[in-house]
């Protein structure tokens, strides 16, 4: 058996774990990198993630767009489109994979394939499929990331055996499903439905809360959930779902409703889509005294440290929010514990999120509800269609959506924003800049924005 010394061991190539690892290597420490399969150099993020997912989300709006009435597009049509965009997802990802790698590598980190697993406070060892290696480090980062729910539904099916299929395998498939069921409308089940919908794919989503996009204000989900159906969508909600069993051919989904048991669903395919854990699994957390919280987490405080003095958590695995821009954010706190003066924490941080749909939802800050249980708000929103000095989405075909804003009445101070328009992933980061910074709605109202882009769209709705 090797034993090596290190600085730093991270387990896993998150986003968080290979930023630390290579600007540590480049300051001159020693650290190691464990990865168990080399498909995942550079994370989830990137290989089967956001980049691949949302490079299916662009060749499916181009291809929509290319066919406007999907009705006269034949399924071998569709299916070449399919596979288009399959194959180009699969160029990108292959080449951030190894430029990943070369990056890296060049830095200095020492890679190791294998699986990684603490076997005391300060070593690890790893499986590498021969003799097993270990490592020794005065600190060690987890960022093991997380791993797709299987949830407990009776019935003769497996995941990724057949038919049944996680967000990773969906994006493997060998050709266009004509039917595809959902059973998750997460931001996950909801991607994929837009995206298989622009190919033409009968797309049902299920899911148990009582209404779609259940986490979105009532206004913006009754407007999201109509374009959605406008590309074909169902959505059943309420839904608890009995049974799946899938055979050579089709899978069937059982499902009860609160008003009628003992409906199916028959598919193709169907995509569990129910959310994603963290990935603890086997790394002898317990065996070294790294506790977990309720949920499953590696348990963490505000400087991600966890119970054992040393070892940190960052990424999905400490249970924040499942975000690639998190786990970057993390990095720069576990940074500052390793090189820094120690001072950075999770507090006072404000998330925007996306989802990204055709045009895309974003949102960051309260609720409308959230924002009336502690203020006095003034709530300003308007369709895009009706925003004058916005003609960028109009340009573009798409003037769906609406914007809609929180205003504390007092201080005249963003408390949320839900933007549903074409760029929304780029505006809502502005807003969260002038929620950070306290800048008010009518600063943000006064600024001067280039012409035509999306952004002037504020000059109107908060002026
Ligand atoms: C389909 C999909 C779409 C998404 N879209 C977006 C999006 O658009 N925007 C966004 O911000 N987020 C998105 N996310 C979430 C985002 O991908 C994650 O939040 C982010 O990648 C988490 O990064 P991380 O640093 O926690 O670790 P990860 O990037 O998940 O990396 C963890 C790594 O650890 C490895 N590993 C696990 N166990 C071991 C072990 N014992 N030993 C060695 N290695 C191990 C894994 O193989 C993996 O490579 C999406 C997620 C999915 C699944
Ligand atoms: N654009 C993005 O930023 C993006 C995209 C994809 C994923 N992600 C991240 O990935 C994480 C996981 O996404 P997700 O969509 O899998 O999870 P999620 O937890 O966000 O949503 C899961 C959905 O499944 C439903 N559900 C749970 N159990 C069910 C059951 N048995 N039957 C029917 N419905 C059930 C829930 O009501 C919920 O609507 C998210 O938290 C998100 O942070 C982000």
């Amino acid at each position: 058996m090797t034993s090596t010394d290190f600085d730093l061991i991270v387990l896993g190539w998150g986003k968080a774990g290979k930023t630390v690892a290579m600007k540590m290597a480049a300051s001159g420490k020693q650290v190691a990198l464990v990865e168990a399969s080399p498909e995942m150099y550079g994370g989830t993020c990137i290989n089967i993630g956001c980049v691949p997912t949302k490079s299916l989300v662009v060749a499916a709006e181009r291809f929509q767009a290319a066919h406007p009435d999907l009705a006269k597009v034949t399924y071998e049509e569709a299916n070449l489109g399919f596979l288009t965009a399959q194959s180009q997802r699969n160029q990108l990802t292959a080449k951030m994979n190894s430029a990943n790698y070369g990056m890296a590598d060049s830095k200095g980190v020492h890679i190791f394939n294998g699986t990684a697993k603490l076997t005391g406070p300060h070593e690890v060892s790893v499986n590498t499929g021969a003799e097993p290696v270990t490592l020794r480090a005065d600190n060690i980062l987890i960022n093991t990331g997380a791993t797709p729910v299987v949830p407990c539904i009776a019935g003769d099916w497996q995941l990724n055996r057949g038919r049944v299929v996680d967000s990773t395998q969906v994006q493997q498939l060998p050709g266009l499903p004509r039917s595809l069921v959902i059973i998750g409308g997460g931001p996950i089940g909801l991607e994929f439905a837009s995206i298989f919908s622009s190919f033409g794919t009968k797309v049902s989503v299920l899911d148990a809360a009582d209404k779609p996009f259940s986490r979105f204000d009532e206004d913006v989900a009754a407007v999201a959930t109509e374009v959605l159906k406008g590309k074909g969508i169902s959505f059943i909600n309420s839904a608890k779902v009995a049974a799946v069993n899938e055979d050579a051919d089709q899978v069937k989904v059982s499902y009860d409703l609160p008003e009628k048991e003992g409906n199916v669903l028959v598919s193709d395919y169907v995509l569990m889509a129910v959310g994603r854990r963290p990935m603890t699994d086997g790394l002898g957390l317990a065996e070294v005294g790294v506790e977990l919280t309720e949920r499953g987490a590696v348990k963490v405080d505000e400087y991600l440290r966890t119970s054992v003095p040393g070892i940190y958590a960052a990424g999905d695995v400490n249970g924040g929010p499942q975000f690639t821009y998190i786990s970057y954010d993390d990095h720069r706190i576990v940074l500052d514990q390793l090189l820094g003066e120690g001072k950075k924490s999770t507090r006072g941080r404000v998330v925007p999120a996306t989802i990204f749909l055709d045009p895309p939802l974003a949102t960051v800050g309260l609720s409308e509800q959230s924002a009336r249980e502690h203020h006095r708000v003034k709530v300003v929103r308007k369709d895009i269609a009706q925003i004058a000095a916005m003609p960028r989405p109009k340009i573009l075909g798409n003037p769906a959506g609406l914007m809609k804003f929180l205003i504390d009445e007092e201080t005249d101070l963003i408390l949320g924003a839900t933007l549903y328009c074409i760029d929304a992933q780029e505006l809502i980061n502005t807003v969260a800049l002038a929620i950070k910074h306290q800048i008010t709605a009518t600063q943000l109202a006064d600024m001067i924005f280039t012409h035509p882009s999306s952004t002037e769209g504020f000059n109107e709705v908060l002026g």
